[in-house]
């Protein structure tokens, strides 16, 4: 039997089971079970060699932005109107077959925007290009999903008199927006959400930590009570991991399929902006509506409405921050950032000189900052400091002399001219 006909079979188990206490434990194992056959199910088939498929698109720029829906909901027009780069757009479902990568200039930056093919249900279970675009989007930084507006149709049946008596609203975007969520979670991303176990060396937001032992058997522990899960489900989730030696520690009132997304470990969590497109054939109730929905923008393509909103909210969810190297006694280069990333590298002072040269650190003896992330101008500052989006730094290295030093960042600081400006929006900003 094979991986998917093996998912079916455990699916078409759990929606016999029915939930109550005493099936707890079972649904907990078929889940774990269905979770480890999804991970099998993305490894690349043996002996196969990546490649010849048109999918591998070479990362460029300081981010990457996907499109991912249902056919014909207008993907490709708008790569074309956001980069300027041609993606065949046409009424017919599928015309895009492949990854077609353009690039969005924004805020002196560079993200690649992929157009791709469209997906239906079954996509992550390999129907059409399902499985080669859910790997696109996983490799993104951003999902835009785009959802066709004018799908959802209001349906108002009239009585006889003339009043209203029922009104349907058929949703066929919800519904898309629904089944698309469901095939990107199956196989392990996961939109919008707060990972479950995040520990970086600088913050250390755990809900669940998690790690396996050599020895001394599993311990459970939590640190207020759980609703969702006790010892005997989380043993038996571990046992079915075949995890015999392991700390578990409940840090927030978690699910099963928390649980699980830590043992699998492969999770991706990952910021999805909802673009509602075809606005120009809805009525402005409608737009209204959607408008209202969070983390959502509407738009049309044909009328070129709303654009810019779209860039903007793209901009905001990306959280890059450019940073502005500023040689001593000179003006830094405002058309040419160095740019940074919170969930990708980090923003550090440490970051951002590893940014510039891997050999950078051991030389600098302090940094000068101005910008939001500065209490006073210019802010003596450490490696540790925490940059902000449009900073400007000025490096002081260890060797240099206050006067005359070599190389390209001397100490001795003069304001940039610029940044009074730009910091008239620092108050609005922190
Ligand atoms: N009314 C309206 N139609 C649009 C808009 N944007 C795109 N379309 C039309 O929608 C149809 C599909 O557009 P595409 O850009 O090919 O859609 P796609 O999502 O790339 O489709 P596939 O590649 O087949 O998945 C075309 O006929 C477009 O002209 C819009 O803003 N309003
Ligand atoms: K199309
Ligand atoms: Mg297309």
């Amino acid at each position: 039997m094979g991986i998917i006909e093996r998912i079916k079979e455990i699916e078409a188990e759990m929606a016999r089971t029915q939930k109550n206490k005493a099936t707890e434990y079972h649904l907990g194992q078929l889940k774990a079970k269905i979770a480890k056959l999804r991970t099998q199910l993305l490894e690349p088939p043996k002996g196969s060699s990546a490649g010849g498929d048109g999918f591998e698109v070479t990362k460029f720029g300081h981010g990457r932005v996907a499109l991912i829906g249902f056919p014909s909901v207008g993907k490709s027009t708008l790569l074309t109107m956001l980069t300027g780069t041609h993606s065949e757009a046409a009424s017919y479902e599928f015309t895009t077959l492949t990854c077609i990568p353009g690039i969005i200039h924004y805020n002196d930056t560079k993200i690649q925007l992929l157009d791709l093919p469209g997906i239906i249900e079954g996509a992550s279970e390999g129907k059409g290009r399902g499985r080669q675009v859910i790997a696109v989007a996983k490799s993104s930084d951003l999902v835009l999903m785009v959802l066709d507006a004018s799908k959802d149709a209001h349906k108002v049946l009239l009585s006889t008199d003339g009043h209203a008596v029922m009104m349907f609203i058929v949703a066929i975007s919800e519904g898309h927006r629904q089944i698309l969520t469901r095939e990107l979670e199956s196989v392990g991303l996961r939109l919008n959400k707060r990972p479950p176990q995040v520990s970086s060396f600088l913050t250390v937001v755990c809900v669940i930590y998690f790690k396996k032992k050599k020895t001394g058997g599993i311990s459970f522990n939590s640190t207020l009570p759980l609703t969702h899960v006790d010892e005997k489900l989380c043993y038996q989730i571990l046992h079915e991991y075949k995890i015999h030696n392991a700390e578990v520690l409940f840090r927030e009132d978690a699910t099963v399929d928390d649980l699980i997304d830590v043992i699998e470990g492969n999770r991706k969590y990952i910021k999805c902006v909802y673009v509602y497109n075809k606005i120009d054939v809805i009525g402005i109730d409608d737009v209204d509506k959607l408008a209202r929905r969070p983390n959502s923008v509407v738009i049309s393509c044909n009328l070129k409405l709303n654009l810019d909103r779209l860039l903007s909210k793209m901009w905001e969810e990306m959280g890059l921050v450019r940073v502005y190297t500023k040689p001593q006694g000179q003006q830094p280069d405002f058309s040419d950032p160095v740019v940074l990333s919170a969930d990708r590298g980090g923003c550090t002072v440490e970051d951002f000189c590893n940014h510039i040269h891997r050999n950078l650190i051991k030389d600098v003896k302090y940094v000068l900052v101005w910008g939001t992330s500065a209490r006073h101008y210019p802010q003596h500052c450490g490696l540790g400091h925490v940059l902000q989006d449009e900073d400007v730094v000025q490096i002081v290295k260890k060797k240099e002399k206050e006067e005359g030093g070599r190389g390209r960042f001397k100490s001795h600081s003069t304001a940039p001219a610029r940044i009074s400006d730009r910091q008239k929006k620092a108050p609005l900003k922190t």
